[in-house]
């Protein structure tokens, strides 16, 4: 019988996490983040032994993979994908994209929508990529400000644009679970680029779309 391997090593500056000894194979994902978090339950006071945190390290690492996917993504990648050649001149906008993102200070989430409009330059681009751009952003460890910014940036620079505009309307746990708890708080921080900055009536036109 091969032994089970022994999960246990040096996590950061000579401190070991606990010794774990998966069962299955299947109970490895990501040993090195397996290990980090089961030293954080372990420093919190619980048994990362027990039978409803076995997998919890497994699971935690693959949900930090997801909830930070946006780091092997391109926005430029996405957009290109599907950009079409279109005689289009008015204003697209696509409202409510739902996002999750975490904040930097804190790993908390922040969650809420965004609202993401521009005026093509003889080019559009497909809808759904609008909502991926965001979510290439949004999947990083973030503050609102920027994630608004990298949004409204990127599809500028990718689109040919003569504008963009980007809204988001956003609830942060780190605001309500803990520090201030304030639940009922939500932030609002926009960009507008090309037409967007400099004329008023387009940036109001915009804005017009998003009160229904
Ligand atoms: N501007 C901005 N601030 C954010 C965002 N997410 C979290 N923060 C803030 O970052 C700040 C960090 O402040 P610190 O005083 O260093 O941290 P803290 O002691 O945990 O602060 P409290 O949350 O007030 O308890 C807090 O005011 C948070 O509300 C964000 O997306 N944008
Ligand atoms: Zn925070």
């Amino acid at each position: 019988m091969p032994s089970k391997p022994k999960l246990s090593r040096v996590v950061s500056d000579g401190h070991y996490a606990d010794s774990f000894e998966p069962e299955h194979e299947d109970e490895i994902y990501d040993p090195v983040k397996e290990d980090l978090v089961r030293r954080m339950l372990s420093e919190i006071g619980e048994d990362p032994q027990r039978e409803g945190l076995r997998r919890t390290p497994l699971r935690v690492a693959k949900a930090m993979d997801f909830l930070t996917s946006g780091y092997q993504l391109s926005a430029e990648e996405v957009i290109r994908k599907a950009i079409f050649e279109e005689d289009v001149k008015e204003m697209v906008v696509v409202r409510d994209i739902e996002f999750y993102s975490m904040c930097e200070h804190h790993m908390l989430p922040f969650f809420g929508h965004a609202h993401v409009g521009y005026l093509p330059n003889g080019k559009v681009v497909g809808l759904s990529k609008v909502a991926r751009v965001v979510d290439v952003f949004a999947r990083r460890l973030q503050v609102q400000e920027r994630l608004t910014n990298q949004v409204a940036d990127a599809l500028m620079q990718h689109l040919g644009a003569h504008g963009v505009a980007v809204v988001m309307e956003a609830s942060h746990t780190c605001m309500m679970m803990r520090g201030v708890q304030k639940q009922n708080s939500t932030t609002v921080s926009s960009a507008m680029r090309g037409t967007f900055e400099v004329d008023q009536r387009t940036r109001a036109e915009f804005m017009g779309f998003l009160h229904r």
